[in-house]
Parts: structure tokens; sequence; C-alpha cells
């Protein structure tokens, strides 16, 4: 049975780093020079029993805010999510994002872009998988603007006929969608995307760009983009336990905003005040 814990292979590449948390300390880089990409559910929120229970502390939403202003505006969520609950997520913050697992990007200009995705296809299987889950009492299906996630967590009993479910709904549609595991769900999402395109899109352009990239993140749907990261010579964080690609480890989401608070103050002790410049969508 799949848990919150993940295990073995992402499919390209075995996973290692199968420890608990590091004996090393992590690093403390400056604000000024990163980049930093942060995934949301289970980094920022902590996991909920339904999507619509997650939220974002408050204190979190805070340190968010102080992040973005004295990286500059560096600072990007990186989600699974549709783009419309990332907003709601971390409200009032309006964030640059990647959505959908890279398929939908809002960059700092606010000009969104998004992969081209056959509707059809998504509305026939969307049709196959609403109509089987109706069948299964405790299962729910998230349905998103390119993609659609097949939630277990109420209803573990289904895993198996919630995984053949979803390879079954796509013989016919494998060229536009493919399979994303992930923590009590499946996901079914546009062929191609993914969250290291996504952070190799933003590290293109400004602000990012020339920046050393953070990412955190704490599920199957990071690796690829803590894979991106390491190979930009970047820092990559995993949250929690299992298998990963990721340097280093935390062992939550609370963890995390302490770390991330700690950058905060040394940017303090570093420069004296936490500058205001570089500010844009939240002012
Ligand atoms: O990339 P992420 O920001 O981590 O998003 C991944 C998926 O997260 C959400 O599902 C997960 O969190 C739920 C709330 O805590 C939990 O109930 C569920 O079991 C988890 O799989 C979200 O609902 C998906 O759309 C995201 O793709």
């Amino acid at each position: 049975m799949s848990t919150d814990t993940n295990h073995g292979s992402t499919g390209d590449q075995v996973l290692h780093n199968t420890g608990k948390l590091p004996a090393r300390p992590l690093p403390r880089p400056s604000l000024a020079d990163l980049a930093i990409f942060l995934d949301l559910d289970g980094t920022l929120a902590p996991i909920a029993p339904t999507p619509d229970q997650a939220n974002v502390p408050a204190t979190t939403l805070h340190v968010l805010d102080d992040l973005y202003r004295a990286s500059a505006g560096s600072l990007a969520i990186v989600s699974g999510r549709d783009s419309p609950d990332i907003d709601r997520l971390l409200g009032p913050l309006l964030l640059p994002y990647a959505a959908l697992h890279g398929a939908r990007i809002k960059p700092p200009n606010g000009k969104i872009e998004t992969m081209g995705v056959s509707q059809d296809s998504l509305r026939q299987v969307s049709a196959i998988v609403e109509t089987a889950m109706g069948q299964l009492p405790g299962t729910i299906v998230e349905r998103k603007a390119l993609s659609i996630a097949l939630h277990f967590r109420q209803a573990p009993q289904f895993e198996d006929e919630i995984r053949q479910l979803a390879a079954d709904a796509l013989v016919n549609h494998n060229g536009d969608f493919e399979i994303q595991e992930g923590k009590m769900v499946v996901e079914i999402k546009p062929r191609g995307a993914s969250k290291a395109k996504a952070i190799e899109r933003f590290m293109g352009m400004a602000p990012f760009q020339g920046r050393t990239p953070l990412f955190v993140g704490d599920d199957l749907t990071d690796e690829s983009a803590f894979r991106i990261v390491n190979a930009m010579n970047g820092i990559t964080i995993k949250i929690g336990t299992g298998a990963t690609h990721a340097s280093w480890r935390l062992a939550d989401p609370p963890a995390l905003v302490e770390w991330l608070s700690s950058l905060l103050a040394k940017r303090l002790y570093d420069d004296g005040d936490i500058s205001t410049e570089g500010r844009q969508p939240n002012e």
C-alpha cells in the first residue's frame, strides 16, 4: 500500500538517499544569490485528509512574503495544484508559480504560459475515471484545468483499482497524458509536463537568472526538479522520509519554515534590514 513515504524509483532512475535525517547541517545561502522554488502540498501546507482541507499556516505566509522581498522577487511556487488553488492557498500573496506539475507557468511578468493539451482527450479520460470512481466510495476525483488527480487517502483499499483505472483510461490517450504517482494519489497529467522543465524556464528569466537555485519538495513529482537543480549545482531539500535525489532533508513543513526564517535572520544580521526593493505583485 502507498503511504506518505515514497519508495523506489521515479521510473527513469533509482532513488538514493533512503536514510534518515542527514548528519550534516543545511547550508546557509545568502538570499541575495538565491532563486527559491518551493513545492506546496507537503512542503508549505501540511498534508491534510482531503485537498480542500489543506492550508498554509499564517506564519508560513509571513515568511514567504519576507523571502519574496529579501530575494528581490526570486521566489516561485512549483506545484501539482491548479492555478486558482495556488492563489487561494497562498492568499493574500500572489507569487509567480508553476502549476499542474509544470504544465502552466505564471512568470514574474504575469503572462501565463500554458502547455497545449487536447481538451477532447481530457474530457474523454475524465468521463472514464469519473464514472468508475463514482463506484469507489471515499475516493475523490480532483478535476484540474489540464490534469486529473485520483485520490484514495480516504479509501486506501481502492489503491490498486485506481492505479489500474488510470492505466486503462490512458490506453487510447498515452500520446497526450501520462501517470504521475504521488502521496495517496494517482494523477493523470499532460505528457512531458515536469517541475524540472518549469524550473529551467524560470532560471532563464529575470530575476531568477544567474542565481543559485534552491528547490524544496516532498513527493515523487518533485524528484525531476531535485535532479535538474542538483545538475545546476543548486540546493535540494526533501521534506520528510523516503528515497530521494535531494541532497538535504528536513523533517516537516515547520522545520522548513524555521530554516527559511534563519536565512531571513542571517540577512538581517548581514545587511541590517530587509529591503523592499524588487517587490512587485504583492505590493
Ligand atoms: O506538487 P504539490 O504542491 O505537492 O501538489 C501535489 C498534489 O497535492 C495535493 O494532493 C496531496 O495533498 C492533499 C492535501 O494535503 C492530500 O489530501 C492528498 O492525499 C495528497 O496527494 C493536490 O490535491 C493535488 O492536486 C496535487 O497535485
